[in-house]
């Protein structure tokens, strides 16, 4: 792939106004080639769908022939004592409108399973897929897009299978059809109404260049706004803390403004097409009007034929109009398309290895060492660690300190493989991380993070998460272990209790305990740990802290320590500064030296009494 398409890939272009023809032809490509892959598995179902809609239309075409029939042989036979051929005309056209309503209840039945179908599995797509995209993506990326993707580019989609199809396919098949039986019944006006084509067709080349432009706006806007929502609806507690209501307002409103212009340019443009097919449409039927009646009265055509004309050239622009709506459906759906579609080529930057390696047995930790490790969070990011190397015999609890920004969270995530190193490699007993696969380093290392996240459930399964399809038993055990039964049994549901619901509501203590008890439940071989920097009263530190011993027993573990008491309990202390070791050893032996974790201890100290 070129350098100039590198720039488009994924969502590279999103926020791109203006695109080059290049760009420009590959998003259509990568477009049109994941419109290719959700409707593949339905080929049979769409073929039929097309079928179906040809006899639809055929079937409502005959109507204004048979009119045609009936007034200029039906009616004068019957007039003369043989009404059988008007009669064979009212049951023909009985029968094909009849038909007619029938194939379209099934055609839009079938198109309307294909569609669902379809979108059930793109959102599936959607949501595995941002969920496998690594932790740099979503950081830069911002759940609100994503959001945005799976809702509201999805449902233009929706829009454009559920009523645009329906419209387009309709359109063009009778638009063809009455053209030709236009030419057949009388060559002269069919010409003459097909001239008309001409400044339609230029219409809507303008239409679709304006819409298009339009169209990528809103879809831009649209996730602008969401992205807007959902951030102050995470952050609402900060936002009504800081009295930042006023602030997001005004923001939103400019937001929801640009997406009220954006919307309203692709509207302007719909209305100056749909007003060109009108008129172009009922200038051409007055024409037809005046020229076919001054020929009736002349005696060259028949009252009938100039009937089904007028009846056939009503449908022949109605359609038309139905096209400004599927085209207005499609532009839309095209925006949306390009952005879903990005979203789809977003590679993970952390993947599975095709060909893991096996992790050799242990039963107590495993060793962590870390080779020459360099880390940027990206290519033009600043370097965060310059070169790193650390060697954690297994079983060792190592606590990290140091201050803020010096790079003991990238330590912790690097060893979780959320990230993988610039250069130099992260070992786990020798085995390079990138070697292994996702469920072997998910079994071997678990990451309790400082939010404690819980997920919407009861207790009981967000303790299960630590390892699916624990029973009961080894759930209420592992809480047990880690001291936390005791303020399970008295939620109102014990372990029943629906954490996100009034009464289930934990303290920060509390929901600490929750995560520690997921770890004890997972077991892994290694435990990073970003301790809570929220201070809780003594009794609960107490409790949390004897958890966390717990927790600890019998693995090799990295914790980023924020209390001297879990620093006290650690084998060994490693002081960071701008992402080097400054200092290493036994709590004891640094603070028998006079460096700065001797300072921060007696700090610590002096602000606990
Ligand atoms: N996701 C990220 N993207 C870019 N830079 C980051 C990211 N996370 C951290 N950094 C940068 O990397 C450096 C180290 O951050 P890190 O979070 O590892 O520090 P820390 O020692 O854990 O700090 P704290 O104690 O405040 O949590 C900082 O300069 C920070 O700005």
């Amino acid at each position: 792939m070129s350098t100039a398409e590198e720039e488009w890939r994924g969502v590279a272009a999103e926020d791109t106004e203006t695109l080059t023809q290049r760009a420009t032809l590959r998003l259509q490509r990568r477009s049109r080639a994941l419109l290719g892959s959700l409707l593949r598995p339905h080929s049979r179902m769409v073929a039929l769908a097309l079928a179906l809609v040809v006899a639809e239309n055929a079937a409502s075409l005959a109507g204004p022939l048979i009119i045609a029939i009936a007034i200029d042989s039906g009616i004068p036979a019957a007039v003369g004592g043989d009404p059988s051929t008007l009669a064979w005309c009212v049951g023909g056209y009985l029968v094909a409108s009849l038909l007619s309503s029938g194939l379209r209840y099934l055609f839009l039945r079938l198109v309307g399973r294909i569609g669902q179908d379809v979108l059930l599995d793109l959102r599936q797509r959607i949501f595995r897929h941002a969920q496998r995209l690594s932790l740099s993506f979503h950081e830069n990326y911002t759940s609100g897009k994503v959001i945005s993707r799976l809702t509201s580019d999805v449902d233009s989609l929706d829009d454009l299978l559920d009523n645009g199809v329906d419209g387009l396919l309709s359109a063009a098949l009778s638009v063809t059809g009455i053209a030709v039986l236009l030419v057949v019944l009388d060559p002269p006006l069919g010409v003459f109404v097909l001239a008309g084509f001409i400044p339609l067709v230029l219409a809507a080349r303008w239409f679709f260049r304006n819409s298009n432009a339009a169209y990528r706006g809103t879809r831009g806007a649209i996730a602008k706004i969401i992205v807007q929502f959902v951030e102050t609806m995470n952050g609402m507690r900060a936002v009504q803390a800081f009295r930042r209501e006023q602030r997001n307002e005004s923001i939103m409103s400019g937001l929801n403004g640009s997406f009220r212009d954006a919307n309203r340019r692709a509207l302007d443009v719909v209305a100056v097409f749909t007003m060109t097919v009108r008129m172009v449409g009922n200038i051409s039927l007055a024409a037809v009007l005046l020229i076919g009646a001054w020929r009736v009265v002349g005696g060259g055509l028949e009252l009938g034929v100039l009937t089904a004309f007028l009846l056939y050239l009503r449908r022949f622009y109605d359609p038309l109009d139905e096209m400004a709506m599927f085209a207005n459906a499609y532009s839309s759906a095209t925006a949306a398309l390009e952005k879903i579609s990005g979203l789809l080529e977003e590679q993970p930057d952390v993947r599975e290895p095709e060909s893991p390696v096996d992790l050799p047995a242990s039963d107590r930790g495993r060793a962590v060492t870390f080779s020459r490790v360099a880390f940027r969070y990206s290519a033009d990011g600043p370097v965060v660690l310059p070169e790193f190397d650390l060697a954690i015999p297994a079983g060792q609890t190592v606590a990290l300190v140091g201050p803020t920004g010096a790079g003991k969270s990238t330590l912790a995530k690097l060893v979780a493989r959320f990230y993988d190193p610039s250069s130099g490699s992260v070992r786990l007993d020798g085995v390079d991380l990138r070697e292994l696969s996702d469920s072997a380093l998910r079994a071997a290392v678990v990451m309790v993070t400082q939010e404690n996240f819980l997920f919407s459930g009861s207790v009981a399964d967000n303790i299960a998460l630590g390892r699916p399809g624990a029973s009961r038993s080894e759930i209420e055990s592992a809480a047990g272990a880690v001291g936390a039964h005791e303020f399970i049994s008295r939620l109102p549901e014990g372990y029943g209790t629906d954490v996100r619901k009034r009464g289930g509501r934990l303290s920060a203590g509390q929901r600490q305990m929750v995560a520690f008890a997921r770890a004890f439940l997972a077991d892994p071989s290694v435990l990073v740990l970003d301790e809570a920097t929220s201070s809780l009263d003594i009794p609960t530190e107490r409790a949390v802290q004897g958890a966390l011993e717990s927790v600890l027993a019998d693995r090799t573990a990295l914790i980023i320590a924020h209390r001297l008491s879990t620093v006290l309990i650690a084998d060994r202390v490693l002081v960071i500064d701008d992402g080097r070791v400054v200092e290493d050893g036994s709590p004891a032996e640094l603070i028998a030296e006079s460096g700065r974790f001797a300072a921060l201890h007696s700090r610590w100290r002096d602000s606990l009494v």
